[in-house]
């Protein structure tokens, strides 16, 4: 029985994308639910078993070493930007590449022990995405509550249950799986926040281009003059769209960086492969993170999907490679 691991325990937000993108990737199989990272308590026929992990890190170990098939991790934020335990495991761990993508909007739930009334709120646990996005309900509804950090805005339910926390901010989800009283509900302080999360496995098979997809790269380059912009009219002379740029310190010194990059298209694009091809010429290390299908919601794009000018489709491509061979053949002028 394969397992597929997600950011827990059980009734986070990945849990949920989780299950969008199992059934998406995997759409033929039976699936179960396990409570523990090991445990395989799931019905006899499932092929494929839920199981959440601590840290999205340790779940890319485990895929890495063969005792889990895939990772669902949250990647970015519409209101907060990108989850940083996730960019740096995803360069620290052994290679994993996504191969799917899916947005959830994002409403919290505000969970606390049963009878408690607000007043009585002094600590509220959550996972610091969820804190940043609902600091201006808090400081109206909460004033007095000092928000501490949790795994996950389940991890933070479970603080509550265990009494180390008076309150929780948590997924809609949460209020389902736990004995918690629900003190508020579709908690938000910007109305239309959605997060992204990616199912990533070990390399292989890259997913077939579908005509809108994206590629996400980490590049590490070195420090001098102009690196960035060179690396930069790569794609852009491509006709490649960069539709997302991140940098993170390297962590062995200060000043140097990695460049988190997402791009319109797929590496199975002649325009794709030849920026990537000129990125790892002119970097120290290209790391490919996957091309996949953009996510939608209900059909619809969540972001501008700009299509490239002909000089840059596949066909275009091809004739002037075709035209250059001919010139070194020598069987044209
Ligand atoms: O903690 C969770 O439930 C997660 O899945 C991470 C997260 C936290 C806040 C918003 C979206 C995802």
């Amino acid at each position: 029985m394969r397992r597929i691991l997600y950011l827990g325990p059980e009734g986070t937000f990945t849990e949920q994308a989780a299950r969008t993108l199992v059934s998406r990737v995997y759409p033929d199989a039976t699936v179960g639910a396990a409570q523990a990272v090991l445990s395989v308590a799931a019905g006899p026929d499932a092929d494929l078993v839920l199981a959440p992990a601590v840290t999205v890190r340790a779940a890319m170990v485990e895929v890495s070493a063969g005792r889990a098939e895939a990772v669902v991790a949250p990647v970015e934020n519409s209101v907060e930007g990108s989850v940083p335990a996730t960019l740096d495991a995803l360069v620290d761990a052994d290679p994993v590449v996504a191969v799917a993508e899916t947005v959830l909007p994002v409403r919290f739930s505000v969970l606390a022990a049963p009878g408690t009334t607000p007043e009585r709120v002094r600590t509220v646990a959550t996972h610091p995405h969820a804190a940043a996005q609902v600091r201006e309900w808090l400081a109206r509804e909460l004033p007095d509550a000092v928000v501490v950090s949790a795994t996950s805005t389940a991890a933070a339910a479970v603080e509550v249950l265990a009494g180390r926390a008076d309150a929780a901010v948590t997924a809609p989800l949460a209020a389902e799986r736990y004995a918690l009283d629900v003190l508020a509900s579709d908690v938000a302080d910007v109305r239309d926040a959605v997060t992204s999360f990616r199912l990533l496995r070990s390399p292989g098979r890259v997913p077939e281009p579908t005509g809108v997809d994206r590629t996400s790269l980490v590049v590490t380059v070195d420090d001098r003059i102009g690196t960035l912009a060179d690396l930069l009219t790569e794609l852009a002379t491509r006709g490649v769209n960069l539709t997302r740029i991140e940098s993170r310190p390297t962590r062995d010194r200060l000043g140097r960086y990695r460049f988190f990059l997402d791009l319109d298209g797929h590496v199975a694009e002649r325009r794709v492969a030849d920026a990537m091809a000129a990125l790892r010429r002119r970097s120290q290390e290209v790391r490919f993170l996957g091309s996949f299908p953009r996510a939608r919601i209900a059909g619809r794009a969540v972001a501008a999907e700009i299509s490239p000018p002909d000089a840059y489709s596949d066909a275009a491509f091809a004739e002037a490679a075709a035209w250059v061979q001919s010139l070194q053949e020598g069987s044209r002028a």
